[in-house]
C-alpha cells in the first residue's frame, strides 16, 4: 500500500493515558537496579528519619493509589544526610501492588518483581516554598523505596489496611492520626540510591531515589486488602485498583550507587 508519512501515535498507558515515555526524558523511574552493577559511595551517609506521628492527617484514595498525607507545614516530619544535600519534609506516603504476588513492585532488582512497593514522598522546603514547585526542580523530592514481600503479617500496616474499607472509591477521604511511618521502614541501612522522576503524572524529573535493600513482610490478607481498592468512584462501574505500577524506564546514561560493599 502507499505509505502515508505520518507521525507516529504516542502509546498512551492504558491506566494514566499519558505517554510512556517522556520525550526527551533521560532520568526516568522506575529502572530495574542491577545488583552486580551497582557502585559502593563511602561518602553516602545513613539516612536519618524522624517522623513525628501528630503530623498524619488523613487517608484519600486518589484514583491511582491510597495516599496517607501528612502536614508539612512545618520540619517535625524529615529525612536528612544519606545521598540529600538538605532535609527534606515528608508529604505522602503510598503503595504500587499488583493483581497477584508475582508482580506489583515498581523498581526492580535483577529483574524480580516484589508484590508490592511503598513510597515515602519528601519535598525541599529549604530551597522550595511549596510542594507543588519542588516537583518541577531537579532536586525538588527525595522517595524513599521500601519492598513489600510475602510473609509475616505486619502490625503496624494493620491499623491502615483497617482503615482501607472506608476510602474504597476513587475521591474518598478519611481522618487518619497517629501514625508513625517509620515503622514501614526496614531498620538495616542499606540502600541504593539513584536521579529519577515520579512514576506518575507529570512524571516530572526531580525525584532523588533512596530505594532500601532490605523489604519488609506483610501477609497474603494484607495484599488482598490493597486489591479491595478501587480506581473508580461510588456508583460508577467498578475497577479493581490493582497492577498500578509504572513500566520500567531504560537506565541511559545513569549509576545506581550504593551505601553498602
Ligand atoms: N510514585 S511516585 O513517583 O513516588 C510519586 C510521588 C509524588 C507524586 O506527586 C505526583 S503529582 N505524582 C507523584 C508520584
Ligand atoms: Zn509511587
Amino acid at each position: 500500500g502507499v505509505q502515508r508519512n505520518e507521525a507516529p501515535k504516542a502509546v498512551l498507558h492504558p491506566l494514566w493515558q499519558s505517554p510512556l515515555t517522556i520525550p526527551g526524558g533521560t532520568r526516568q523511574s522506575p529502572i530495574n537496579i542491577q545488583w552486580r552493577d551497582s557502585v559502593y559511595d563511602p561518602f553516602l551517609k545513613p539516612l536519618k528519619i524522624s517522623y513525628d506521628p501528630t503530623t498524619c492527617l488523613h487517608i484519600w484514595n486518589n484514583g491511582y493509589s491510597f495516599l496517607v498525607e501528612f502536614d508539612d507545614s512545618t520540619d517535625k516530619s524529615i529525612i536528612v544526610g544519606g545521598p540529600l544535600e538538605n532535609q527534606y519534609r515528608l508529604k505522602q506516603f503510598h503503595f504500587h501492588w499488583g493483581a497477584i504476588n508475582d508482580w506489583g513492585s515498581e523498581h526492580t532488582v535483577d529483574s524480580k518483581f516484589y508484590p508490592a512497593e511503598l513510597h515515602l514522598v519528601h519535598w525541599n522546603a529549604v530551597d522550595y516554598p511549596s510542594f507543588e514547585d519542588a516537583v518541577m526542580e531537579g532536586n525538588g523530592l527525595a522517595v524513599i523505596g521500601v519492598f513489600l514481600k510475602l510473609g509475616a503479617r505486619h502490625e503496624g500496616l494493620q491499623t491502615l489496611v483497617d482503615a482501607l474499607p472506608a476510602v474504597r472509591h476513587k475521591d474518598t477521604v478519611i481522618e487518619f492520626d497517629e501514625f508513625d511511618p517509620s515503622c514501614l521502614i526496614p531498620s538495616c541501612p542499606d540502600y541504593w540510591t539513584y536521579a529519577g522522576s515520579l512514576t506518575t503524572p507529570p512524571l516530572t524529573e526531580s525525584v532523588t531515589w533512596i530505594i532500601k535493600k532490605k523489604p519488609i513482610e506483610v501477609d497474603e490478607d494484607q495484599l488482598e486488602a490493597f486489591r479491595t481498592l478501587l480506581f473508580t468512584s461510588d456508583g460508577e462501574e467498578e475497577r479493581r485498583m490493582v497492577d498500578n505500577f509504572r513500566p520500567l524506564q531504560p537506565l541511559m546514561n545513569r549509576t545506581v550507587r550504593s551505601s553498602f560493599q
